[in-house]
């Protein structure tokens, strides 16, 4: 239907809508909750793109602010929010007694949940709504669980009658989910965040890994993308949640710190870490090198020592590395002079001074008189990937160029080392004193042969002290069902009910575990009061009414 009304008035309409509209974001983004926040965009560039649907608080926004509260708290105590990955409503209420946040894994979901059930590994390939459909099947368990408790503990008529219920559980754990590398370019990135706010996500994670050739965190081959570029992802969130007037948690990761290529060179900020070739007799690139041998017939393993072999007649360096070397090489200095050259060079040219190749070749001339041979075009991988050695620094550097637009961030590991986390911890917090970090407590690493049982006891902690209030154990919801699952088929098959009787039914009620009355804990007596209810006081039908066999565990629980 068209609006009828002459543009005059509509003009003034919109004028004061807007005028209304701007102000009250303005006022929004003053409140201190962003004052470690930068947009590059307006209020007006929001509230235009807002509609003219009357602003909405989504259940997500709700549980933003919760989460940013739950995590201020643990910032300003030194303590930590430890959580791990949920997989299902079962999980998340057994978890919501102890913990305080919810991790929702693209790992666990890729192997358990993707939406077009096809089970995979780790690369980001499922479905773009298969994590933001986990984050809406957990929170709707999450508030159902809150519904059912609250129902059943504001029926009571005495203080008594409460206090034997036991104590309350707060269901509504902020869950915190895996944008992976967002799902394809930045209109992705805005779809997906979209539908995690529409979902019920506190906040999502999103790493700076190229979205094509996405691997989890501890796979090989992982590409990161320019500095700049993820940077335009997270801009594209926050983005995307102020038009949406919500408050969403952003976790920047970086995988850069075990990358070993990059999609490319365009970023100064990420020459310090490309690999070059450094032998000026080179023939060919790696890519012609390795499609001649393709087109004689070479395969496989041919391949692979074909590229061995390049990649040591290449003399593959960084471009400082080149240049230490040179110098070095250089038969006229003295050792002292030599050192005093390189130190020279170091203290302009470091990993994270963040200057550009052109600087530092400018900068290698000006010390020896004359260029160095470093080619980053032809070690090229076939895939037009260039080579990148990233490193602890490197995560520093990207995490600083990250923070003023995440509230955490994250450098993915390969070893649970503290030493590298008091480096990564520093070198953050030199430049952004109170900087949130997260820290992925990874089933992947060996825990056992990583350190000592004590140090096992006391490594959460440690890291909290350090700054890193967001600790999860990824993919803890997977292996413990595993583990409980196959213990208990094997129990099972060799001992029948005795098994399930003494190792999980007993097991409940030792452990106070409420699922051991499973109809209850299923929300039975809640949907029989509104059956109830919409039949005027009684049923017939009530589910939990006399005749249900859990009235055998009448005492228990
Ligand atoms: C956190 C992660 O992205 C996930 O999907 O759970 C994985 C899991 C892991 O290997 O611990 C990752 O780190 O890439
Ligand atoms: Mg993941």
């Amino acid at each position: 239907m068209p609006i009828n009304t002459d543009p005059t008035t509509e003009f003034s309409e919109i004028q004061s809508k807007l005028q209304k509209d701007i102000q009250e974001i303005e006022q929004w983004w003053s409140s201190p909750r962003w004052n470690s926040t930068k947009r590059n965009y307006t209020a007006k560039d929001i509230a235009l793109r807002r509609g003219t649907f009357p602003p909405l608080e989504y259940p997500s926004t709700v549980m933003s602010k919760k989460l940013y509260g739950v995590l201020t708290k643990h910032h300003e105590n030194k303590t930590v929010a430890q959580t791990f990955g949920a997989m299902d409503p079962v999980q998340v209420t057994q978890m919501a007694k102890y913990l305080d946040t919810i991790y929702i894994s693209g790992w666990q979901c890729s192997s358990t949940a993707s939406t077009s059930n096809e089970p995979g590994p780790d690369l980001a390939d499922y479905p773009m709504d298969t994590v933001p459909n986990k984050v809406d099947h957990l929170f709707k368990a999450q508030q159902f669980h809150d519904r059912k408790q609250w129902e059943e503990r504001a029926s009571v008529s005495s203080v008594e009658e409460l206090a034997a219920k036991g104590p309350a559980t707060d269901y509504l754990t902020p869950i915190i989910a895996d944008a992976d590398a967002g799902h394809g370019g930045l209109t992705a990135v805005y779809k997906l965040t979209k539908m995690f706010i529409e979902r019920g996500a506190a906040g999502i994670h999103m790493e700076d890994q190229t979205s094509t050739n996405k691997k989890c965190g501890h796979m090989a081959g992982r590409c990161v993308i320019p500095v700049q570029e993820h940077i335009n992802r997270l801009i594209t969130i926050r983005m995307c949640a102020d038009v949406m007037n919500s408050e969403l948690i952003i976790v920047a990761r970086s995988d850069s710190e075990a990358a070993t290529l990059i999609s490319s060179t365009i970023d100064t900020r990420d020459h310090y870490f490309i690999v070059g070739a450094t032998n000026p007799n080179l023939e060919e690139s790696l890519a012609e090198t390795l499609n001649n041998a393709i087109a004689k017939g070479a395969s496989g393993d041919q391949l692979s020592s074909i590229e061995k072999q390049w990649n040591e007649k290449a003399g593959l360096k960084l471009f400082h590395e080149a240049f230490a070397d040179e110098v070095n090489n250089t038969s006229t200095l003295s050792e002292s002079d030599k050192k005093s050259i390189i130190n020279k060079f170091n203290s302009k040219v470091g990993p994270l001074t963040e200057t550009s190749h052109r600087e530092a070749s400018k900068l290698a001339i000006e010390l020896i008189g004359h260029e160095i041979y470093f080619n980053w075009e032809l070690p090229r991988v076939r895939d037009g990937l260039y080579r990148y050695r990233g490193g602890t620094q490197c995560a520093i550097m990207r995490a600083r160029a990250f923070a003023p637009y995440a509230d955490l961030v994250w450098m993915e590991s390969n070893y649970p080392d503290y030493e590298q986390a008091v480096e990564f911890a520093e070198g953050v917090r030199a430049k952004f004193p109170n900087q949130w970090l997260a820290y992925n407590l990874s089933p992947s690493f060996n825990w056992q042969s990583a350190m000592s049982v004590d140090e096992q006891y006391t490594f959460i902690d440690r890291l909290g002290k350090l700054g890193y209030i967001w600790q999860f154990i990824t993919l803890a919801g997977l292996h413990t069902t595993a583990l409980a699952i196959n213990n208990f088929a094997k129990d099972f098959a060799k001992d029948g009910m005795k098994a399930y009787a003494q190792n999980v039914q007993q097991r409940e009620m030792d452990c106070g575990v409420d699922v051991l009355k499973h109809q209850k804990w299923s929300g039975a007596e809640y949907i029989d009061g509104i059956l109830k209810l919409a039949q005027g006081g009684v049923s017939a039908t009530a589910a939990m009414g006399e005749g249900v066999t859990e009235d055998q565990f009448k005492s228990k629980l």
